[in-house]
């Protein structure tokens, strides 16, 4: 099994294949993936079934040790998808829709199972997991129906000439993930790609390997050629040969900034087409003529989903100074409450983080905002569950800092963990300025009654997403990207069509041809 070589590419095996009894937890069996490859550090090949008592849940273990896929293997997988997009490039949108639709119909039916192998892969609670998979067959659901209405532009020229264009598919596109949202970041990526009538290698963190390849099995099953949505593994080696691949016509990261870096410079070589979705450290204001329950409520969506791992989280709040006592007061109360634990029962709100780096580094950002005069007002602790099971599990209580300034650690960097940094203002013109001052721009949020005001500062805002009187809603029609250091590009809406397309003129002439020569 340790040496199982990656075959994923067409002839495309089954999980089911790999069913074998569980070491480790007597009650099931557990999957076996030959197929997923990091060589020592991380986690999961060994994977319980859905279980609420399985014992290998965020449990901190390793589960088994995976093996990168390699040159050879990335080669057979572009090739492989090379194929399959010569299909189903020529199939019409109406065709590529019904296969996706398809695709959809299966996720949505089995949305439970898929949403608690989420949660072993990767430790966010069940109730989260469940709407990430919701999102992602709504996804599916609606490219399906963009790629029905794929159409290009006729233009009339002089002398009954005539110009149209065609919108037509890149070809094979990379997709490298992050490991917050892995279903939903492999469903993001490839709906739109599928839709355009182009093919994906999807490469999701080493952290998170398991539910890209669930997906794989989906397509398939849902009828796209075989080898049109080929998954690979492994960490930054095998994306450093995805995107120097001579048949990647694309590639579209969600990651941190600085492999964004990495990834747009590779890119550049070989002028590919980049899409970046990178991290931020967003800004949320709430201003005192608020209703204050609902921007409590707001300032904890902005910062406790995902245990704090959400690219687009609201790290920065700022409230106005009026009413900090009364917002500090409830937002303590409710973070308090926040039910930590076994992400697999329905009641648990926050699970486990991704790693012991993560967890370290999330703590360590607590430390130092302490040191820099910070207070923290509750949580920033390693939380031990009092279930046995899940005691080597990486989890943290989720932390509200008082006393932060705009200069403190904690308040210019990503944590990627459950913190949130509070800090008072007076004036709009000030937090404006304030909100700005970071190279980050991916989103941002005001709370106010003020409908002026509301739509002033989203105009002053830096950021690709500005939520007025909320936080963290995704639906799959709206655009979302960064500004700034965060990226560029968009996924989600009717916008991403055209990062996954491209244009061609055809000129018709109907007279002469005049020549000057
Ligand atoms: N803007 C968005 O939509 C969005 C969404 C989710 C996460 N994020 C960001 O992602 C980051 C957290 O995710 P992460 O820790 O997995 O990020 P990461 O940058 O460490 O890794 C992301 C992916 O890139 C791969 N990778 C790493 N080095 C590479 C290289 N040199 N060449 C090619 N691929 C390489 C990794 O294996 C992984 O699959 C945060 O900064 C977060 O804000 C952004």
């Amino acid at each position: 099994f340790h040496n199982a070589k990656c075959i994923l590419p067409a002839p495309y095996t089954k999980l089911s294949q790999y069913l074998h009894p569980c070491d480790m937890c007597a009650s099931h069996s557990a999957i076996k993936l030959p197929l997923i490859l990091n060589s020592t550090n991380f986690c999961h090949s060994q994977l319980c079934p859905p279980s609420p008592v399985c014992p290998l849940v965020s449990a901190g273990r390793v589960l088994c040790q995976l093996f990168p896929c390699g040159s050879e293997e990335v080669d057979e997988a572009m090739q492989s998808a090379q194929t399959a997009y010569l299909k189903w490039r020529k199939m019409a949108g109406m065709e590529r829709a019904r296969v996706m639709l398809e695709a959809a119909r299966i996720i949505r039916e089995r949305r439970e199972n898929i949403a608690r192998l989420e949660v072993i892969n990767n430790g966010k609670s069940v109730t989260e997991a469940l709407v990430d998979i919701d999102v992602a067959w709504q996804s599916i659901e609606y490219y399906a129906g963009l790629a029905r209405t794929l159409s290009g532009q006729h233009v009339q020229l002089p002398g009954g000439a005539f110009a149209y264009t065609i919108r037509e598919p890149l070809g094979v596109c990379v997709g490298i993930g992050a490991f917050n949202y892995p279903f939903q970041i492999a469903v993001t990526k490839s709906a739109p790609a599928l839709a355009c009538g182009n093919a994906m290698v999807f490469k999701p963190s080493p952290m998170t390997p398991v539910t890209a390849v669930i997906l794989a099995e989906i397509y398939k099953e849902a009828g796209v050629p075989d080898g049109l949505f080929c998954v690979v593994q492994g960490g930054a080696e095998t994306g450093t040969l995805l995107c120097h691949h001579p048949m990647a016509a694309k590639v579209s990261f969600t990651g941190s900034v600085p492999t964004g870096k990495k990834i747009m410079e590779m890119s550049a070589k070989g002028v590919k087409q980049v899409t970046l979705e990178l991290g931020g450290k967003s800004p949320l204001i709430i201003f005192k003529d608020c209703e204050l329950e609902n921007a409590v409520k707001g300032a904890l969506m902005a910062n406790f989903l995902t245990q704090g791992q959400v690219c687009c989280n609201g790290t920065r709040v700022f409230v106005q100074k009026e009413i900090m006592p009364q917002f500090l007061e409830e937002v303590v109360k409710r973070t308090k409450a926040i039910a930590v634990g076994d992400p697999l029962l329905d009641g648990t709100r926050m699970g486990a983080l991704i790693s012991k780096p993560q967890l370290d580094k999330a703590l360590q950002y607590v430390s130092q905002a302490k040191a820099e005069g910070g207070k923290v007002l509750c949580g920033g602790d390693p939380f031990v569950p009092s279930d046995p099971k899940l005691k080597g599990g990486y989890f943290m209580s989720p932390c509200v800092l008082d006393n932060c300034r705009d200069d403190m650690t904690c308040v210019k960097e990503e944590i990627f963990g459950p913190v949130m940094s509070v800090m008072p203002f007076d004036t709009e013109e000030e937090v404006i300025r304030r909100a700005n001052n970071t190279t980050y721009g991916l989103a941002s949020g005001v709370f106010t009654r003020d409908i002026s005001r509301a739509h002033r500062v989203a105009e002053n805002l830096e950021a690709g997403t500005c939520y007025i009187n909320n936080y963290n809603i995704s639906p799959v029609e709206m655009p979302f990207g960064g500004y700034k250091n965060s990226g560029f590009g968009r996924e989600n809406g009717q916008v991403t069509i055209e990062y996954y397309s491209q244009l061609k003129t055809v000129v018709v002439e109907m007279g002469n041809v005049e020549s000057l020569f």
